[in-house]
């Protein structure tokens, strides 16, 4: 057993109607899952919804934003800080996700500062890293995924309330998801780079979700490989097999 507790993520992204929002939130609330004892569960639906869930939703399920500004508000129109997070009672933020790396230009040493700023205001980050199918295909996985997480190394010392979520871009909303070797390998490179360049404790302590097309079929799998604690979902996470997932390893220790 490696005494990580499993943490599996529902990234919304930009979805949702508030009726299907109240749907969702009403088919969780109901759901039997065996957090906190078991599993730490962390919605994260687009911030508009953020205090509709918070009123709403389960005490035991914690909430998550998609992204925050680099540091302190101000003059940023249409940013969100981590303060305002915190002020709404939001204890996570997902940091670096492929869509705003990609679409939104979001660098490496960007996201490092969102993370940092984050941390310091509290909130526990889900970093999010992962190669694009180009990458891949060059044998670069274990070089990329490494550069992105030394951006954020460069800047931060405390490990405690981070989260790494490696998420293979060409396996992100393509039903096409890696192999449980494919994503355990990467898994425990990332240890390894950490135990090497960070500390043997955080390399053991730290989780490291899976995340690229995780579904109710293909999560157990998945979640027995030793290195993998857990799932952050995108589609699924909409969808009622998103409790099956969340029960996926109640049985699989590790
Ligand atoms: O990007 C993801 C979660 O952050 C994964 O999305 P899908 O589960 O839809 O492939």
């Amino acid at each position: 057993m490696s005494g990580r507790k499993l943490i599996v993520g529902g990234n919304w992204k930009c979805n949702g109607t508030l009726d299907q929002v109240k749907a969702i939130v009403d088919h969780l609330n109901e759901a039997h899952v065996p957090c906190p004892n078991h599993i730490e569960v962390v919605i994260a639906p687009p911030f508009c919804f953020l205090p509709v869930l918070r009123n709403t939703l389960r005490s035991d399920f914690h909430l998550a934003a998609q992204n925050c500004w680099t540091g302190k508000g101000g003059a940023f129109t249409g940013e969100i800080s981590a303060e305002m997070l915190t002020n709404l009672n939001v204890s996570w933020v997902i940091l670096g996700h492929s869509e705003r790396r990609t679409l939104c230009s979001e660098s490496d040493e960007m996201v490092a500062e969102k993370v940092a700023y984050a941390l310091s205001q509290g909130l526990k980050v889900i970093l999010c890293c992962g190669e694009t199918l180009e990458q891949r295909e060059k044998n670069e996985t274990n070089a990329v995924v490494a550069r992105q997480i030394k951006a954020v190394a460069d800047k931060v010392q405390s490990w405690g309330n981070l989260v790494i979520a490696y998420e293979p871009v060409w396996a992100i909303g393509t039903g096409k998801v890696a192999t449980p070797q494919q994503a355990q390998e990467t898994h425990a490179a990332i240890r390894t780079w950490l135990s090497q360049n960070v500390s043997e404790s955080v390399a053991q302590q730290i989780r490291i979700q899976y995340g690229g097309s995780v579904s109710a079929t293909n999560c157990k799998e998945l979640g027995s490989q030793p290195d993998i604690d857990g799932f952050l979902v995108g589609g699924a996470s909409l969808k009622p097999e998103f409790v099956d997932i969340l029960n996926a390893r109640i049985n699989i220790h590790h």
